[in-house]
């Protein structure tokens, strides 16, 4: 597309969003300060540099297998910087501790420490990204289907152990970068068939979790996700939403809302709210669920719209973190962390760009045919001439002309690994 084309549509758009009230400008420069956390995991299929088990376990699952994953910590590193390069904006990457840089030594769980992840925060430094970290209870020897709540006292503190570590870690990573590194807590913990001794397990991981955060930092933030099920592990859920809703609320903690560990038909949109009430801060892991927490590259579909557009309305931008959590490996894996950037950045762009005062006023004065009559009129205004401006600002591809840059990648560099 040509630069004048894209200037002379977001002119047109500038004026129809003044129309109503909504200053383009103002949103362009709110995008530029929206920053993902780009999830290190969807470059090689949650796999990471340990290879313990050399199976994904935890009641989650990659489907797929499109060639060319990354297989080592420089195809993971050269596969982000190039899905960056695509995405307008600045970024944040999100680490889970089995990317470690472990040099090929066999680093068990509970002996992790922040020397492990000094090349990330150089890596991180060098190329302007942020780093955001998780704890990784799946896909080891001493998994199972209990970890923080593991009745076994020799399991349990295994993993309290490496939880500590991995704060440790995020604290080191934190301060290097002068931001918050913000540490995901999610264990798989739970049954596949009934279990008679629910409290039991929940009071386990309530002490572990005591435990675990009894050390206080100042320069990361702890953020705990609960899920309603993973596969193998369908009947009960350790570390539900009711379990840890209340936990943070109690002890002060973030929250991580993943968009795929919900009901189907529960709106994660509407817990925006609710929750921020009650709790600091939330973590968001934005994916899409395809019947049951699929992980499918994420599409500005209506439950993403409508999450964004709440966390607008609550006034809450700077409550919210941004992650992404998917893991494709049926598709080129550089292509779906571009899709669903753009698609999570859409869904915001379109949440600035609603003309709320009027909306509010509309609500207000009781005129609800009128709220509605805009609700519905905003979906159609030309909020995509102001991406095209969002993305020619930041000197990366302006629509579908990242499909190229993305199928000349492949044939340089990830259709080659073997
Ligand atoms: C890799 C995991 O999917 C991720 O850490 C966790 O956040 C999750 O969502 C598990 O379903
Ligand atoms: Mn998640």
């Amino acid at each position: 597309m040509k630069e004048e084309m894209i200037n002379k549509a977001y002119e047109i758009a500038k004026e129809r969003y003044a129309e109503l009230g909504v200053d383009t400008e103002k949103v362009l420069n709110q995008m530029q300060d929206f920053h993902l956390s780009l999830h290190c995991w969807q470059t090689d299929d949650v796999i990471g540099f340990e290879n313990l088990t050399g199976s994904l376990s935890g009641g989650i699952a990659t489907t797929g297998n499109y060639p060319g994953r990354a297989r080592n910590i420089d195809e993971v590193r050269a596969d982000i910087i190039k899905a960056k390069s695509l995405i307008p904006g600045t970024h944040r990457l999100n680490l889970h501790e089995i990317y470690g840089d472990f040099k090929g030594e066999a680093v068990d769980r509970d002996q992790v420490e922040p020397k492990h992840f000094a090349s990330w925060i150089e890596w991180g430094k060098e190329n302007n990204m942020k780093l955001d970290f998780n704890s990784t209870s799946f896909s080891h020897p001493k998994s199972g289907n209990l970890s923080l709540a593991n009745p076994d006292e020799g399991i349990r503190n295994f993993w309290i152990e490496h939880t500590k570590r991995c704060r440790a870690i995020a604290e080191e990573m934190g301060k290097a970068q002068g931001d918050p590194c913000i540490m995901n807590l999610w264990v798989h913990d739970g049954s596949k068939d009934m279990t008679v001794n629910k409290l039991k397990y929940r009071e386990l991981l309530k002490d572990s979790l005591d435990q675990i955060f009894a050390t206080k930092y100042d320069n990361m933030k702890d953020c705990i996700e609960s899920k309603v099920f993973g596969i193998g592990l369908e009947s009960y859920t350790v570390g539900s939403n009711d379990f840890y809703t209340s936990y943070a609320a109690q002890n002060n903690k973030m929250i991580t809302l993943d968009t795929g560990h919900f009901h189907p038909t529960e709106s994660v949109a509407d817990k925006v709210s609710a929750m921020l009430l009650y709790v600091p801060e939330l973590m968001l892991h934005v994916s899409r669920p395809i019947r049951w927490d699929s992980d499918h590259v994420t599409i500005m579909d209506d439950p993403t719209l409508d999450l964004f557009s709440e966390i607008v309305r609550a006034g809450a931008l700077d409550r919210v973190h941004y992650g992404l959590d998917y893991f494709d490996a049926s598709i080129n894996r550089i292509g779906a962390y571009v899709v669903g950037s753009r698609a999570a950045q859409k869904c915001m762009l379109r949440a600035l760009l609603e003309p709320l005062a009027t909306l509010r006023k509309y609500e207000d004065e009781g005129k609800g045919f009128e709220r509605l009559a805009l609700l519905e009129e905003a979906k159609a205004l030309p909020w995509n001439a102001v991406y095209d401006e969002f993305c020619l600002r930041n000197n990366v591809p302006v629509g579908q002309a990242f499909i190229a840059d993305v199928e000349q990648y492949e044939k340089d560099v990830t259709s080659k690994r073997g």
